[in-house]
């Protein structure tokens, strides 16, 4: 059987400090344990875009602005494809909060490569590492 290809978008949030909002999924999610970028799939007919400023209102409880693509990556799951999009995106309003997820953290660039990230995740974080 085919596996599905599912759209996934997440956001690349720096603060102040030029550190990177990094999100661990909780046991109960799939990918449990591992680090991500903060988002989730995109509905029908939603652009990349309005998909990521939902997505981190709904779990982080903030309100974002999309602002460009950084990349993309497609990695190959068990049992689905995931197209990942990493977007750069500000805070617009309040600060993200831990709801779904186990624990959220601002991290310098540096020291993004020492988490255990989602496997789709890797090629992205080498790309937002090497940014500036
Ligand atoms: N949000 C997010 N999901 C990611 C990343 N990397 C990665 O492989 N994924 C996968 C995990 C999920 O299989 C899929 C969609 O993420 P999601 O956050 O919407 O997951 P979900 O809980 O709605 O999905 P599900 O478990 O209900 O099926 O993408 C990432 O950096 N951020």
């Amino acid at each position: 059987m085919n596996k599905k290809l599912v759209e996934v978008v997440a956001a690349v949030i720096e603060n102040e400090n030029n550190e990177i909002l990094c999100a661990l999924r909780s046991p109960i999610m799939t990918l449990p344990n591992m680090w991500e970028f903060p988002g989730g799939k995109v509905e029908e007919g939603e652009s990349l875009y309005t998909a990521i400023e939902r997505e981190i209102k709904e779990e982080l409880k903030c309100s974002i602005k999309a602002i460009e693509i950084i990349g993309e990556n497609r990695h190959e799951y068990e049992k689905i494809i995931v197209n990942l999009t990493a977007i750069k995106c500000n805070l617009v309003e309040g600060e993200p909060v831990a709801d779904e997820h186990s624990k959220l953290i601002y991290l310098n660039k540096e020291n993004l490569e020492s988490l255990v990230w989602a496997p789709a995740d890797i090629p992205l974080v080498k790309k937002v590492i090497n940014i500036k």
